[in-house]
């Protein structure tokens, strides 16, 4: 079966369901322009639950050294830098703390798969999402992630990635087995598609959600 992440949890009930369906990851996102970031502390009392076997993953943009002991501090084990890191700094994050590290990629065109397949480092994992737009029809700074967009997966087909990778962007319970069956990822990555709005997460899409992966 394909692993999936349920990425921007925030409530106890919605990290229980993570785990109860058999999420092999639980994201917790802390870049404070998203409507799911919490502080280090917040994230504390949610990573209690999480149990052994299971990763607990920071989503960090471009983050300093300061947060990164901080999310760690409070129980996060697996580092998913999701901004303009380097090939260099992904690696310096990884020497220094000695945790995983997954490198997330926007992705529009093939040069783009190649470009983020070429900077991904020691990452653990390539996850690849898709790009942000630069900004919302407001004039807003859009997130790096968790846009509820999708890429065009026929870009993967045929395309060798030569490292472990996963899927994200724009998946949800109606089309992550549609995306399964195209290119056949690592695992798949979730966070808007199991929300019932901007940031809140729904139980009931998260069952659903693991149900299609699990078809
Ligand atoms: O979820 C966020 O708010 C977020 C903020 C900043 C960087 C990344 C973020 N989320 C990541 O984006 C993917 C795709 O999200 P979506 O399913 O398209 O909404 C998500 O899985 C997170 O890893």
């Amino acid at each position: 079966m394909t692993r999936f992440k349920i990425c921007g949890l925030s409530t106890p009930e919605t990290v229980d369901a993570a785990v109860s369906v058999g999420a092999f990851a639980l994201g917790f996102v802390f870049f404070p322009r998203s409507p799911r970031h919490l502080s280090p502390e917040q994230a504390a009392g949610l990573l209690v639950r999480v149990p052994e076997g299971r990763r607990r993953v920071a989503v960090l943009v471009d983050a300093d050294d300061a947060l990164i002991d901080a999310v760690l501090a409070a129980g996060i084990d697996t580092l998913q830098l999701h901004g303009a890191e380097t090939p260099e700094r992904i690696a310096a994050v990884a020497t220094r703390t000695r945790r995983p590290v997954w490198r997330a990629a926007g992705v529009a065109t093939q040069a783009d798969i190649r470009a983020a397949v070429a900077a991904a480092g020691p990452a653990e994992w390539l996850l690849l999402d898709a790009k942000a737009p630069r900004e919302t029809a407001s004039g807003e700074a859009t997130l790096p992630g968790g846009n509820g967009l999708a890429f065009d997966w026929r870009l993967l087909q045929g395309t060798n990635i030569g490292r472990p990778w996963g899927l994200g962007g724009g998946l949800a319970p109606g089309n992550v087995a549609e995306a399964i069956a195209a290119v056949q990822p690592g695992f798949v990555d979730v966070s808007s598609g199991v929300e019932s709005r901007s940031g809140v997460k729904s139980v009931e899409k998260i069952k659903a959600f693991a149900a299609a992966v699990m078809a």
